[in-house]
């Protein structure tokens, strides 16, 4: 099989915030079409790593290329036009809306009618609404949200809030999809029937995807690849069943202990329970 082309580049790229250095010279690349998980401890970077890909942090140092252009020094309106689209950790739904009203909210940065021309509902800004709108409309339907397209998101399941959520990142008509714990707050079932939603949209819509992701289960079976950072360093870059087993990663997570007994907690799943069990102590 060909190689795809690299489609983002991160090179040597450091980020400190007074003295905490929140990610140090880290390197790795993700190729077209690639799904590709970014793990580690709490604190390890991995939420300040993706905030520089998409422009809400500008780094200390170091270069970040996608599909060939520097992304340094762009803002994160310029870098969605780009196409990289981001969802984050907490859900950023507006309940009184239709489920469509918050997927077409997508789109507004393609919409070039000001706010005034948009109040009054004419010309240019009413075109656009109907444009952006029929864009949005298979998107709903590839994330199993067609029936659901004027209900009120309000009362809906969180699982279909997240999903919502996905498919208004979507809207964005992204090449790159950034993901920031997914399926956080979602049971193991609606964890997988998330991940499998990610993976349709993934392959009916030609994406690449980055996702920040706590659950080694997932990670596995999604994930081409695995970036491991620990106190923002880069442990080793490689295939998940690799990553699992590999004693840096263990010791990363489990404090170095007696590595046969940690090698069997990671690959039973114990990882994802001994940082939940973190997450909820701190
Ligand atoms: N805006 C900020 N100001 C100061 N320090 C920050 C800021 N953002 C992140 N940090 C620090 O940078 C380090 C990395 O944080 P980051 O949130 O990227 O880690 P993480 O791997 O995403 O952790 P978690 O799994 O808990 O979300 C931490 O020490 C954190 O306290």
């Amino acid at each position: 099989m060909t190689e795809q082309p690299l489609l983002l580049e991160v090179r040597e790229v450091g980020l400190s915030f007074g003295g905490v250095h929140a990610i140090r010279d880290v390197s790795f690349e993700v190729r077209q079409g690639e799904f590709f998980a970014i793990i580690g401890p709490n604190g390890a970077g991995k939420t300040s790593m993706l905030n520089v890909l998409n422009g809400v942090y500008q780094p200390s140092h170091g270069e970040v290329l996608f599909a060939g252009k520097s992304l340094i020094g762009r803002r994160p309106p310029t870098i969605a036009s780009l196409g990289i689209a981001r969802t984050f950790q907490n859900l950023a739904l507006f309940d009184e809306m239709t489920v469509l009203d918050n997927v077409v909210l997508g789109r507004h940065h393609t919409m070039r009618a000001g706010i005034l021309s948009g109040g009054l509902w004419f010309g240019r800004a009413r075109r656009e609404e109907r444009q952006a709108r029929a864009a949005c409309e298979p998107l709903l339907e590839i994330m199993g949200l067609g029936e659901l397209r004027d209900h009120e998101v309000r009362d809906l399941p969180y699982g279909v809030k997240k999903r919502i959520e996905l498919a208004r990142a979507l809207a964005m008509e992204p090449r790159l999809l950034l993901l920031d714990e997914p399926v956080a707050g979602l049971n193991s079932g609606e964890s997988r029937e998330l991940a499998e939603w990610v993976l349709q949209a993934k392959e009916r819509l030609g994406l690449t995807v980055v996702m920040i992701e706590h659950d080694m289960a997932l990670v596995r079976r999604y994930a081409d690849r695995v970036l491991v950072l620990d106190f923002g360093e880069v442990i080793c870059c490689e295939s998940p069943e690799a990553a699992i087993s590999d004693p840096r990663v263990i010791r990363a997570y489990l404090g170095g202990s007696d590595e046969d007994i940690v090698r069997k907690a990671v690959s039973s799943g114990a990882v994802a329970a001994s940082q939940q069990g973190k997450e909820a102590r701190s």
